[in-house]
């Protein structure tokens, strides 16, 4: 039972993004280097899984787990699973230098998250202390370390911690990425349904941003291609997908937002990340780094992850006239949200 348990999870797994490979069994970490992961934030709705996803990630030695407060639980918890990662826990600000040491990938999923009847802006307020805080202490930490933002509104969060990082003096382009992969599972999960194709073989990119209009899935690309599917058809599925995190905050009913998949996919992220660190080639994913594939200075598209983070920002490729025209639309918020990021780090 428990063994075909665990090899329908290693399944599904593998099958969400073709470079997982989690759980894959059997594995042998013998010859892979080590890699400590951080995450922040890691007692919250997001941290708990995706901190149980890593440490099931063979290409993990070290999790580090932080979070203003519950963090030894968790920790404790999860070191029970007999696999490589060695866990550690770290509550408080205190801690917070030792949690992020000798990082090479830090995960922020701290932060508040939406309720029914908010944007993710709304969570502006909150969120960009605890971001602008986090950053500085990797600044000073580990400042090499690739670090994956989770925390909304990441439009802004992640021009949030460049400025802190361009303070610091030790902002490196190629090292910072709003993770945006949730928006990527969500039109690959809903094109599959329309296009009746098989889920875990369909590919779609998703560019722009990572709030409402800002989120540009590109249909026109995905595969296998399903040219049965009508204007009106493609017109919904990018509207289910842009508003993919609203489904979900109205469903919880005032009980937070994405977490499950959002944890899924925060371990799809982090993986390609350690997967480029570690020289493994041709990994792909969109995320929403620095650009210049548009006049925005940042953009989600697909990026080649490599030894040194982002080894190539992938152009946009043919897009559809209603592409184009989403495209237009998005610039001006998007625009606004990354300057809003810009100058809260530049006067607090
Ligand atoms: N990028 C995406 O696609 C995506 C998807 C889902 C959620 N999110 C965002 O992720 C964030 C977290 O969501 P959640 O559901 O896990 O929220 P949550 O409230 O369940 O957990 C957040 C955690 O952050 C911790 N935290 C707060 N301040 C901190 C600090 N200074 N240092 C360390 N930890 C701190 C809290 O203690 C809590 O444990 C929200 O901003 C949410 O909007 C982003
Ligand atoms: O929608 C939210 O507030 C959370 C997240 O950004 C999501 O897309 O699920």
């Amino acid at each position: 039972m428990r063994t075909a348990l665990l090899r329908s999870v290693d399944t599904a797994l593998r099958r969400g993004s073709s470079s997982s490979h989690f759980l894959r069994r059997p594995f042998s970490s013998g010859s892979l280097p080590d890699r400590k992961v951080a995450i922040l934030g890691a007692a919250g709705g997001i941290g708990q899984p995706l901190s149980l996803l890593l440490k099931l990630n063979p290409l993990v030695s070290s999790l580090s787990l932080y979070d203003i407060a519950g963090t030894p639980g968790v920790a404790a918890d999860v070191s029970h699973i007999n696999t490589r990662a060695e866990v550690a826990g770290y509550a408080g600000e205190d801690q917070l230098g030792k949690a992020l040491e000798g990082s090479d990938v830090v995960i922020i999923p701290a932060g508040v998250p939406r309720k029914p009847g908010m944007t993710r802006d709304d969570l502006f307020n909150i969120n960009a202390g605890i971001v602008k805080s986090l950053a500085t202490a990797i600044a000073k930490y580990c400042p090499n370390a690739l670090v994956n933002m989770i925390s909304n509104p990441v439009n802004s969060t992640v021009p949030i911690a460049a400025e802190v990082f361009k303070k610091a003096g030790t902002y490196d382009e190629k090292k910072l990425f709003g993770v945006t992969t949730l928006d990527v599972l969500r039109a690959k999960t809903f094109y599959a349904a329309k296009a009746k194709v098989p889920v875990e073989e369909v590919n779609v990119p998703v560019v722009g941003g990572h709030a409402g209009i800002t989120i540009l899935p590109l249909f026109s690309q995905a595969t296998p291609s399903n040219n049965s599917l009508s204007h009106e058809d493609i017109k919904a599925l990018t509207k289910r997908t842009q508003d993919g995190g609203t489904e979900v905050v109205e469903a919880k009913a005032g009980k937070g937002s994405a977490t499950l998949s959002m944890a899924y996919a925060g371990a799809i992220f982090a993986e390609a990340c350690l997967k480029g660190l570690n020289g493994v080639p041709d990994i792909i994913e969109c995320s929403f780094v620095q650009s210049n594939i548009t006049e925005l200075p940042f953009f989600a598209s697909k990026v080649r992850l490599g030894k040194n983070g982002v080894e190539e920002v992938l152009g946009l490729g043919p897009l559809s006239d209603f592409e184009k025209q989403g495209l237009e639309s998005l610039k001006s918020e998007l625009k606004s949200s990354i300057e809003k990021g810009i100058k809260f780090a530049s006067e607090n």
